[in-house]
C-alpha cells in the first residue's frame, strides 16, 4: 500500500513538472524500477500462494494415507526438505542470480516453513532460554513459522519430545572449540528417541548494549562461560578492566540488560531482536571458524535423502582391542566414519559405550552390512537414526 501511494505521489509531481521531457531524470528511473519490482512482487506472491495450495493438497494426501496403525500423519519430512533446498542451490548456481546459493536456500527455507505450518503447525522444544545459539539453530532448521518452545535443560527437551508435548527437539551436541556436549549424548542412553536431523551453526558473538546503556562507564559484561572463553583475547584488548560475569546462557545475559545501565552482554544475533539490543561490536570471537553442531530429535525413522548420516550407539565388551574390532567392518565396507565419542555406560562401572557417526543411510547396502557385522562383536548396537546431512 505504502509504496504504491508513494509512486502515485511521485507520478503526480512528475506530471506537474512536465514529466515527458524529463523521463530519464533520476527520480523517474527510480519510479520505473519500483514499478517493475511491484510487478515482480505480484508474480512472486501468486507463485508462493500456488506453492502453499500444493502443500495443502499434500497434507490432505498424508491424512488420507496415514498408516492404519499410526493414526497421526507425519507432516514434517526432513529428507524431502533437504532435497528441496539442495535443488534450489543447484538451480541457483545454474542461473544468473546475483544471490548466493546459501541465501537463496534460506529464503526457500522460510517459504517451506510457512507451507509446513499450513499443513500442520509444528511445536519444537529447544534448550533455552530464547536468544541462545540453540534457539538460532532451531529457527535455522525449521524456519520462523515453526513454534519454538524454550526449555531449561537438555533432559527437559528429551522428556518433552518423549511425552509428545513437542513434536521435535533441538539440542547442542558438539562445538569445534569446546568439544562434545556430554548431556546430549547421555540423553540417548536412557531415551528411545531418534536423531532425525542435524544443524551446523557458525558461532558469531556480538557485544550488545541496550538503548539506555551508559557505554562510557561499563562495569559488567555478562555471558555464558563458553562465550566469555571464546572472546577472551578480544575482551583483554578492548575491555581489560571490566568485570566478566558468567551466567547460565547467552539469552540470560541479554535479558539482564533490561534493568541495568552499566552492563553489556555477549550473545548471538537472535538475542539482538529478542531483547531489543544493539550491536556495539560484531564478530568478536577469537576464532572465526568456531562452529556448533546441533541434533534434531524425534520419534520417526527418516527415509533416505541421497546425502545422509547414520548414528549408532555401541555397547562394547569390556576388553582390550574392542574398539579396533568395531571399526574394522566400517573400513571393510567403505563406510566413512565422521565422528566417534566414548561415554561411561552408567551404572555399570568401567563399561563404555561408543557414539559413532558415519556417512550414508541405514538403507544403503554398505552401511547395513557393516552394522550387521558389528553386532556379533559387541553387547548391543542401537541405530540412533539415519538423517539428512545439514544442507544450509
Ligand atoms: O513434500 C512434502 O511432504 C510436503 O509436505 C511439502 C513440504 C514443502 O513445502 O515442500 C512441506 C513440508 C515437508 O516437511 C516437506 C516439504
Amino acid at each position: 500500500m505504502t509504496s504504491s501511494t508513494n509512486n502515485d505521489n511521485n507520478a503526480d509531481n512528475n506530471t506537474k513538472k512536465g514529466a515527458t521531457e524529463n523521463f530519464s531524470a533520476p527520480e523517474n528511473v527510480l519510479v520505473e524500477l519500483r514499478q517493475k519490482i511491484d510487478q515482480v512482487d505480484g508474480e512472486i506472491l501468486q507463485l508462493i500462494s500456488n506453492r502453499a495450495k500444493l502443500a495443502q493438497e499434500v497434507a490432505i494426501f498424508k491424512k488420507e494415507h496415514a498408516d492404519e496403525v499410526d493414526t497421526n500423519p507425519i507432516f514434517y519430512r526432513p529428507e524431502r526438505e533437504a532435497q528441496v533446498l539442495k535443488n534450489i542451490m543447484k538451480r541457483n548456481q545454474a542461473s544468473d542470480s546475483p544471490i548466493s546459493d546459501e541465501k537463496m536456500a534460506r529464503l526457500f527455507r522460510e517459504i517451506m516453513s510457512v507451507c509446513l505450518d499450513l499443513e500442520a503447525p509444528q511445536k519444537i522444544a529447544f534448550l533455552g532460554p530464547v536468544g541462545t545459539f540453540t534457539h538460532a539453530a532451531a529457527l535455522k532448521h525449521f524456519g520462523k513459522a515453526s513454534t519454538t518452545v524454550p526449555l531449561t535443560t537438555i533432559t527437559d527437551v528429551f522428556r518433552e519430545v518423549e511425552a509428545g508435548s513437542a513434536m521435535y527437539g533441538v539440542v547442542p551436541v558438539e562445538n569445534s572449540s569446546e568439544g562434545v556436549v556430554n548431556h546430549t549424548l547421555d540423553g540417548f542412553l536412557t531415551s528411545s528417541l531418534k536423531i532425525i536431523g542435524e544443524v551446523e551453526l557458525p558461532i558469531h558473538h556480538n557485544f550488545l548494549v541496550a538503548e539506555h546503556t551508559k557505554i562510557d562507564s561499563l562495569s559488567r559484561i555478562y555471558s555464558h562461560q563458553q562465550s566469555l572463553a571464546q572472546c577472551r583475547h578480544w575482551l583483554d584488548v578492548n575491555y581489560p578492566n571490566v568485570e566478566r560475569v558468567q551466567v547460565s546462557s547467552n539469552g540470560e545475559a541479554a535479558r539482564r540488560l533490561k534493568n541495568e545501565w552499566h552492563s553489556a552482554a555477549i550473545a548471538g544475533d537472535v538475542a539482538v531482536a529478542e531483547y531489543d539490543l544493539h550491536k556495539l561490536h560484531e564478530n568478536i570471537e577469537d576464532n572465526p571458524g568456531n562452529t556448533t553442531r546441533f541434533l534434531i530429535i524425534g520419534h520417526e525413522d527418516i527415509a533416505p535423502s541421497g546425502q545422509d548420516k547414520t548414528s549408532i550407539l555401541v555397547s562394547a565388551h569390556n576388553k582390550a582391542g574392542a574398539l579396533i574390532e568395531i571399526l574394522k567392518p566400517l573400513s571393510k565396507h567403505g563406510v566413512s566414519m565422521t565422528s566417534i565419542e566414548t561415554r561411561p555406560e552408567r551404572p555399570n562401572k568401567w563399561s563404555y559405550v561408543f557414539f559413532i557417526d558415519m556417512e550414508g543411510h541405514i538403507e544403503d547396502e554398505n552401511v547395513r552390512a557393516a552394522i550387521e557385522e558389528i553386532r556379533p562383536l559387541v553387547r548391543d548396537v542401537r541405530i540412533l537414526g539415519s538423517y539428512p546431512q545439514a544442507v544450509i
